[in-house]
């Protein structure tokens, strides 16, 4: 059904702005959209494949048909006037507005029209691989046959290139973790190579266990032997290594493993000069020491970029004078002490390399400088070194990994032997070719193209929502049918840039019933900083005495943290709330002073707005413009505070009183909380970061926000338009890798409009749609 009554008005949904959909969405779960005919609840249906529509809750096929003739009717005929239906199911009293067709107007902006979704057309035809004979010359193989584990020849030729170095260029879902496990097994069962030989390094403690789950699958290969392997993180194995050589210095008791305490340092440094705690972004100052750490860059080495790097270099000399002052060290330290310990004692690091004579990495594109210069030391004398990796899924750049390791490791050892692997065994053809479209554009990378095994009749879909909130509701509907009709949650798993880009998104799942997971890093959206700051008015206008409020408030009017003692001082001496004594705490410039005497007047007048009203009042008469215009973005490109607050009011829009926003926004941070706390939930919902979703495979997917801004992300955009175009590429391979993820069906949201303005479709999702030409590789 189209027409319906909302709150006692007759409305028809194409004549509905399109803004208004999401609205009336949620009123329709507050039952507040009624039937024409027998005024029972209706729901609106929101969703992917079909343009919204209203459905009843609860009625007899007979009130259906009655209420579908009357539609027809009423689109069809012009009604002047009609009347407000009483409870009992008569017409009367209710009105329309007049002169107005229910039927016309068709809008005819781009902005208020559903758009049906699009299959990617840029598909090249599929071609059935004859099913390669299968060779047995070897036996291993053979044996490996009998026993379901299938090796193509690429990935067998891997198998037995067990000498010198190997660079093994593994795509997307080409089977790299049955390669890595093979090939061991294949040295240690067939070559005889001892155990203890053998290094492996993993990305995640994660793939490290499967490997070694895997391992025990293989045939002839028993556990004992299985169990002597090194297999592990870069951390846990050197690590190791480190406590055997100087237990009492790498005591697990001088670990700062929490961030907690590595802030706590840094806190007390930044007291030092001046930095005011409530202001600053620790959490990204931290980032950027561990991003030098790892760099191999001593903090008398750095040379600062810019005034935020100059006090984050302060705060590194301070914190590692803390830490060897208290005998502490940190998890890059773990790795950086190994390189100490190996570069300074020769004949150490010469056992170590007579015994580890066969040393893989796994997930190599992201290796970092540090991991890189251990790897080439540990394998220097026999240059067995095998590693495995995709140039194309380097993803971890803000990490200090580095995708030109893997794409100069010929240069760095010259006999190197490469196999690719580009047969895909996880999605089909339609996917992979979208994903080879997409990738095709990046220039820093090995030219190659996947293949998939099979084809299936869909086709990578794009569906175009018009906001934030309406992708939501979309993908939150499309998920439910599916699990409906059979599908399980944890088929799907929906993929986002950021964890600010996902609010609603995650908002929508915690109000339905589908179990879901989060993975994501990161504090609840409220609890960013502009974000909170902006709320912490309206907290404010509610309650002028809110303590906490109020520490917030005090760094966006400019005032250090020590006058919240002033402002309770000032509060109790003239008997006033905390906003009413901020003009009488001592030492305030004029200027300073009469903005603050202008706030209890303009507090009051907040209270009375509507929440959208209030935040457009907060940031253009209330000087928080300023305040964030000041902030920048310190250190942080990915993020910027005026963003969260056009993210703030896409969402303010939805609520009509500043009360009814805060115990909504209230609710939301508790219920993140808990659901970060989940984990391994056995059947569920996957949301995650892009970058979570690494490594992963699901039967849907959907990937969120593919506009310019969203994905690529504004900060790769402002890179790109300075002549670097390093963040742009690194961009493409996340839109890349979430593709990838998906084996049956992968889909698109492309909305029309990004916080509160127009977007543009992501150049990503242009690629997409152009077939790249056949790309062989290239070395
Ligand atoms: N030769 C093969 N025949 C059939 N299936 C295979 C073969 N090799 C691997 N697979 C299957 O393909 C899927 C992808 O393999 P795997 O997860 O190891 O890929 P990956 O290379 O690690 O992928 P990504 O890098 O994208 O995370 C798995 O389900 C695996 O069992």
């Amino acid at each position: 059904m189209q027409v319906a009554y909302h709150q006692e008005k007759l409305i028809h949904l194409q004549n509905c702005e399109r803004e208004k959909w999401q609205q009336l969405y949620m009123d329709s779960i507050r039952q507040q959209v009624t039937c024409i005919h027998c005024h029972t609840p209706l729901k609106m249906k929101l969703g992917i494949d079909a343009p919204p529509s209203f459905t009843h809750v609860n009625a007899t096929d007979e009130c259906i048909n009655i209420a579908n003739q009357m539609e027809k009717k009423l689109i069809t005929v012009e009604i002047e006037q009609t009347e407000q239906p009483t409870s009992n199911g008569s017409s009367t009293g209710f009105l329309l507005p007049t002169k107005r067709t229910i039927s016309s107007n068709p809008p005819d902006q781009e902005l208020d029209l559903w758009k049906k979704p699009e299959e990617v057309k840029a598909i090249p035809k599929f071609e059935l691989k004859q099913p390669a004979a299968f060779k047995d010359e070897n036996r291993y193989r053979l044996r490996l046959a009998q026993n379901n584990i299938f090796l193509d020849d690429n990935q067998w030729k891997a198998v037995e290139t067990t000498e010198g170095p190997l660079l093994i260029l593994a795509g997307a879902g080409s089977g790299k973790t049955r390669v890595l496990t093979t090939r061991t097994a294949y040295m240690l069962t067939e070559l005889k190579y001892s155990a203890k030989q053998m290094i492996m390094v993993t990305f995640t403690a994660k793939a490290a266990k499967e490997m070694k789950e895997r391992m025990r699958l293989y045939p002839d290969l028993d556990h004992a032997t299985v169990n002597q392997l090194v297999i592990g993180t870069f951390h846990s194995i050197f690590y190791k290594m480190l406590m055997h050589h100087n237990p009492e210095q790498w005591s697990p008791n001088h670990l700062l493993n929490q961030e907690w305490q590595r802030q706590a340092m840094i806190k007390e440094a930044a007291r030092e000069i001046d930095i005011d705690e409530k202001d600053f972004a620790f959490d990204q100052a931290l980032t950027q020491i561990s991003w030098w750490k790892n760099h191999l860059i001593s903090p008398e080495q750095v040379k600062a970029k810019d005034i935020w790097e100059e006090r984050v270099a302060y705060l590194f000399k301070r914190y590692e004078q803390m830490r060897h002052a208290k005998n502490w060290f940190d998890f890059d330290d773990m790795l950086l002490g190994l390189y100490q310990l190996l570069t300074e004692n020769e004949s150490l690091l010469k056992r170590y390399q007579q015994r580890f004579a066969y040393v893989s990495v796994d997930e190599f594109q992201d290796i970092n400088k540090v991991q890189v210069e251990l790897i080439s030391m540990l394998s220097d004398r026999t240059k067995n070194l095998c590693v495995v990796g995709d140039d194309d899924q380097s993803i971890y750049a803000f990490r200090g990994s580095d995708p030109s390791y893997i794409l100069t490791f010929k240069d760095q050892y010259p006999n190197t032997k490469v196999v690719l692997l580009d047969e895909n065994y996880r999605s089909n053809h339609e996917i992979v070719s979208a994903a080879n479209n997409i990738i095709a554009t990046n220039r820093t990378r090995y030219s190659k193209q996947l293949l998939a095994q099979a084809s299936s009749e869909h086709a990578p879909l794009l569906f175009y929502p018009y906001d934030e909130e309406e992708e939501a509701t979309m993908i939150l509907t499309d998920i439910k049918e599916k699990i409906e009709i059979g599908a399980k949650p944890a088929d799907f798993a929906v993929l986002f840039r950021t964890n600010s880009s996902a609010r609603a998104l995650i908002e929508r799942f915690i109000s339905s019933s589908i179990p879901f997971q989060l993975e994501a890093d990161g504090e609840s959206f409220y609890k960013r900083k502009a974000v909170r700051k902006i709320i912490s008015y309206l907290r404010l206008a509610q309650n002028q005495d809110d303590s906490s409020a109020l520490s917030d408030l005090v760094s966006a009017l400019f005032l250090k943290q020590q006058a919240i003692r002033d402002i309770k001082a000032a509060s109790i001496a003239h008997d006033c709330t905390y906003i009413e004594a901020l003009p009488h705490i001592e030492g305030l410039q004029a200027f300073q002073l009469k903005k603050l005497k202008e706030l209890p007047k303009k507090f009051a007048l907040l209270k009375k707005k509507t929440p959208l009203q209030a935040l457009e009042f907060i940031e253009q008469e209330m000087g928080f413009n300023e305040y964030v215009k000041k902030q920048g973005n310190e250190g942080n490109k990915m993020e910027r505070g005026s963003d969260d607050v056009r993210d703030l009011k896409v969402m303010a829009k939805h609520h009509s009183t500043i009360e009814h926003f805060l115990e909504y926004i209230d609710h939301m941070t508790v219920k993140y909380e808990e659901i970060r706390g989940q984990r391994n939930l056995t059947n569920a919902t996957q949301l995650m970061t892009i970058h979570r979703s690494k490594g992963l495979e699901f039967k849907h997917v959907y990937i969120l926000g593919c506009v310019e801004g969203g994905l690529p992300h504004d900060y790769s955009l402002d890179a790109w338009r300075e002549g670097d175009d390093k963040p742009l590429e690194e961009e493409r391979r996340l839109m890349y890798v979430a593709v990838t993820r998906a084996e049956e069906s992968v889909k698109i949201s492309v909305p029309i409009m990004r916080r509160g303005k127009k977007a543009f479709r992501s150049r990503f999702v242009r690629e997409i749609q152009r077939i790249a030409p056949k790309q062989p590789l290239t070395l």
